[in-house]
């Protein structure tokens, strides 16, 4: 079997790049089956500088190409917060409620119609032996008034997908991964990967 690692910690981001690169044959290793991997300092100011960070950081500590994902939610009423900063939004300690909960507060009074909001991803894929590659994907939604639904991870309680009529933690892991800013920019970087292999096979 073929095998991606991706550059991440988080175990929410892992389950889902297992599922999504399972049905295109791939096994997928994270950094948490990596005992003494890096934390790589996100001090980009767009997602894709933070993916492109993370990529070439670890593709180089392991001499192995690697796909690295920055993500978040965009809040319009907050001006775009929480962004880059989704992950530590109410603190280093990184906790999913805290960050759930101190966006709740700050949207307190207002109202639905003024609640737009979008999860963002932008993909890295980078290797010691060529020119890394970017790729986004979005997905648009509302933020409720409570979080609802224990699926997913991060902010998935609180984004509710009109489309669907539930939040993104009501979703299934497979109805998710039809529709998540994760599918759309993994299905962007489809084409780009098989070449990008050949290459690598190459070298
Ligand atoms: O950097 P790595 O190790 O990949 O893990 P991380 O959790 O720090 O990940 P990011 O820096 O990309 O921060 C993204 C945050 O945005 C949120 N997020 C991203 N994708 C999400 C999704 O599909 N559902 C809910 N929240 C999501 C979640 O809170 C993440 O912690
Ligand atoms: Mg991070």
């Amino acid at each position: 079997m073929k095998t991606v690692i991706i550059a991440t910690k988080n175990k929410g981001k892992a389950k889902e790049f297992e599922s999504l690169f399972s049905a295109k044959g791939y096994e997928v290793k994270t950094l948490l089956d990596v005992p003494d991997a890096p934390d790589v300092e996100e001090t980009g100011t767009t997602f894709e500088e933070n993916a492109i960070l993370k990529a070439e950081a670890i593709a180089h500590q392991l001499g192995h190409f690697v796909i690295a994902d920055d993500s978040g939610l965009i809040v319009d009423a907050l001006e775009g917060r929480p962004g880059v900063y989704s992950a530590r939004y109410a603190g280093e300690a990184k906790s999913d409620e805290a960050n759930t909960e101190k966006v709740l507060r700050e949207l307190e009074g207002v109202p639905k119609e003024a609640r737009t909001a979008r999860f963002y991803c932008a993909l890295a894929l980078a290797s010691p032996n060529q020119e890394t590659i970017t790729v986004s994907g979005t997905m648009e939604g509302l933020i409720t008034e409570q979080p609802s639904g224990t699926n997913g991870f991060g902010y998935d309680p609180i984004f509710f997908v009109e489309e669907q009529g539930k939040t993104n933690a009501e979703l299934t892991k497979e109805e998710k991964n039809q529709i998540s800013h994760r599918a759309n920019a993994l299905r962007a970087l489809d084409e780009k990967l098989d070449l990008f292999l050949k290459r690598e096979e190459g070298m």
